[in-house]
């Protein structure tokens, strides 16, 4: 692989007798990973764990197969997976994902929260913000919002709102050179002075909407020390924080530039290239009740009408009691996470969840719904083969081999949701979003 000059010789400082080692590293192919998503019903087992996570493991899975198309697993290389194992937020807890897209970091926070408390998901590219809902519509989870802004207009709406945020934030990118050589020629002996000014302006921002007491983890996948640790430096220099020292595990490194800060190198660790920090807001915690924030407001709740179709489609089709908060926008229907803040103004991508459409006297489910929902959640539901599913995902309507009354069913395969179809006589109508039909 061929990398500028000016990079080999700052790492060759840098790294000193490892330096050879780091450099042959980028001859070798990059490491693949995915994460198995505990929010689905159907697990399977799968091989070659990585060492102290609890859904990580080594290889690849395809983009077509069930396990990847029903949101079973989320593919994601090795080094940044352990973000989310460092931020590992406990239920309940308020998160923030500051820069989301595609969605690596973001549905691992969600694996812990495991439909607890919510997370903001934000990304400032509206394109990239879209990639991001739709990687969580299909990881299933309930407690998400996804906003599409810059940190400094979010900062404005969540004021000392979130017990833990993320930010893994736009960086040199060095550690992603191997995987994705396309990288290399943006890369100049100044890029990272002019990335952490800007890391250092999201921070800014990050500790406004950050609770007294919470906690913040920056990471990036670089390893230029004028981003990671400077940045970090300069963090316990200027805010009231405290690193919280990470444990260098399997092969990640302590930084001898700021102990307590780890970095990831591909000579020594089995992924990519990765910086992490952890950090404590030293303020004294608030009670959440203390802090003063607009409630959402009472008018986009459902009209009598609205509330006995949505309640007569839950009695027929749910066998779960869905908590939040009921939303609606025009005839959608959504649920929201408890306990947010009065959203308008903000550009938001994804609702919460989008539980469905009013038509005229009917309640339409979501293919997002029948997504979120675990085959043991809802009353009727049709499991299909793999002959089946190859034909539904390619938008085929499928002929039912047993008969079954009419109706919206859950759409399931290997144990998990595919979204909601309806049976019209012998025929399972498809409802597989056209955008994402595709052929095996
Ligand atoms: C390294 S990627 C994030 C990867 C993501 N955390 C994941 O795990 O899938 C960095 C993201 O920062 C976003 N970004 C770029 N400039 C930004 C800015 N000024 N403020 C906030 N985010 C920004 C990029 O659009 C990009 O999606």
């Amino acid at each position: 692989m061929s990398l500028p000059q000016a990079f080999i010789e700052k790492y060759k400082k840098l790294l000193k007798e490892d330096y050879h080692d780091f450099l042959a590293s980028f001859d070798q192919p990059p490491v693949a990973g995915f994460r198995s998503n505990p929010l689905k019903e159907g697990q399977m087992s799968f091989e070659h764990p990585i060492a102290d996570t609890n859904w990580g493991y080594y290889g690849k899975v395809s983009g077509k197969s069930i396990e990847h198309v029903t949101g079973l697993v989320y593919s994601q290389e090795p080094a940044a997976q352990m973000v989310g194992q460092v931020a590992h937020p406990k239920p309940g807890m308020k998160v923030l994902d500051l820069a989301a897209a595609p969605g690596g970091k973001t549905t691992h926070l969600l694996s812990y929260l495991n439909n607890t408390g919510l997370l903001v998901s934000n990304e400032i590219n509206a394109k990239r913000s879209h990639v991001l809902a739709e990687n969580v519509e299909r990881f299933g989870a309930r407690n998400v919002i996804v906003t599409n802004e810059s940190t400094e207009r979010l900062a404005k709406v969540f004021p000392s709102f979130f017990d833990l945020i993320v930010f893994d934030g736009p960086c040199s990118g060095e550690g992603m050179f191997r995987k994705d050589p396309k990288a290399i020629p943006y890369w100049h002996e100044d890029y990272p002075k002019e990335l952490a000014s800007l890391q250092k302006t999201i921070l800014s921002d990050a500790l406004a909407m950050l609770a007294p007491g919470g906690q913040l983890v920056y990471s990036t996948c670089t390893w230029s020390p004028e981003e990671n640790e400077e940045v970090a430096t300069w963090l316990l220099e200027h805010k009231e924080l405290a690193l919280v020292p990470i444990q260098a595990s399997h092969g990640m490194t302590n930084s001898h530039l700021l102990p307590g800060t780890v970095r990831m190198y591909p000579h020594l660790f089995k992924g990519e290239g990765q910086f992490i920090a952890k950090f404590k807001d030293l303020r004294e915690p608030v009670k959440t009740s203390k802090i003063s924030l607009k409630k959402v407001p009472k008018k986009t709740s459902l009209t009598k009408e609205q509330d006995n179709l949505w309640q007569a489609f839950c009695q027929k089709h749910l066998a779960v009691t869905l908590q939040g908060q009921y939303q609606t926008f025009g005839d959608h229907l959504y649920l929201l996470p408890e306990g947010l803040p009065n959203l308008s103004g903000l550009r938001i991508t994804r609702n919460g969840l989008h539980l469905g459409t009013f038509k005229k006297k009917r309640f339409e489910p979501s293919f997002a719904l029948g997504m979120a929902l675990k085959p043991s959640e809802v009353i009727q539901y049709i499991e299909m083969d793999i002959e089946q599913f190859e034909r539904y995902v390619a938008g085929h309507q499928i002929p039912l081999k047993t008969t079954y009354p009419n109706g919206w069913y859950q759409v399931v395969i290997k144990g998990n949701g595919l979204g909601f179809a309806k049976v019209v006589g012998d025929q399972l109508k498809n409802a597989y979003p056209k955008g994402l039909r595709f052929y095996s």
